[in-house]
């Protein structure tokens, strides 16, 4: 065999997103595929692709095919198509919208319609993302544990706007798949340090911080 066609060859897996509109499924595909994040919303119309390399432990190179699907398809008539054939699913919830978490059973109904022809079901993970937004969440950790226990799901919080676990997530589901498994040290590698915004302050601000006013105002940036 050639080097092009072994190369043909390498293992590509179907990774699907699912999970409410605005639960950050794009950021996360782009975070993941590009590196990148945006702050602004623009809504997944059907659906976009990613394509992503990644190596796993043992040198063994796969491709992700991520395919990010619009929040909007729930209920469409193409939904089941989408999923159909995913060796792997993200589940994705905001931590900040309880709705978003409530609508999970439904999303996970679809998977499960999806293929109940198939002999092998998708491994599939539950991301709580957003948690660059702690202060703000609505949905309790053991929520989403006793979900994630429930059904038998991997359980991953992230950030798509900082990258925090987002390389993590993708990975543990590629490594899930192909019944990998990954050491402490290597999940460590992949969790990326969060780096945090310089923030310049003003003198004002400053000596406000030092002696401040008697009913404050908390900023968060
Ligand atoms: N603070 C914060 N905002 C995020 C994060 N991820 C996504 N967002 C924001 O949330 C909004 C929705 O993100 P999208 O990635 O477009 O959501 P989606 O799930 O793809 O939405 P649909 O296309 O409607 O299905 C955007 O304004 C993002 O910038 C995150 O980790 N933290």
């Amino acid at each position: 065999m050639s080097d092009s066609e072994e190369e043909i060859q390498e293992r590509q897996l179907k990774i699907v997103l699912l999970g409410d509109g605005a639960s950050g499924k794009t950021s996360l595909a782009i975070r993941f595929a590009q590196e990148a994040f945006g702050k602004q919303y623009k809504q997944t119309i059907g659906l976009d692709f990613f394509l992503k390399r990644i190596t796993l432990p043992g040198n063994l190179n796969v491709t992700l095919q991520v395919w990010d699907i619009g929040g909007q398809t729930i209920g469409g008539k193409m939904l089941d198509k989408y999923i159909y054939g995913a060796q792997g699913v993200l589940l994705v919830y905001d931590i900040t919208n309880s709705q978003s978490f409530e609508n999970l059973e439904d999303w996970l109904s679809m998977v499960r319609k999806a293929n109940e022809e198939s002999d092998v079901q998708p491994a599939i993970s539950l991301i709580g993302n957003k948690i660059d937004l702690e202060h703000m969440r609505t949905v309790k950790m053991e929520k989403h544990q006793r979900f994630c226990q429930e059904n038998g799901l991997v359980s991953q919080f992230v950030s798509a706007k900082t990258g925090d676990s987002v390389f993590l997530c993708f990975q543990r589901l590629a490594a899930e798949i192909l019944g990998i498994k990954l050491n402490k040290a290597e999940m460590e590698q992949s969790q990326q340090v969060v780096k945090a915004d310089i923030v310049n302050y003003s003198q004002e601000s400053v000596a406000r911080a030092v002696n401040p006013p008697r009913s404050s105002m908390c900023v968060i940036q």
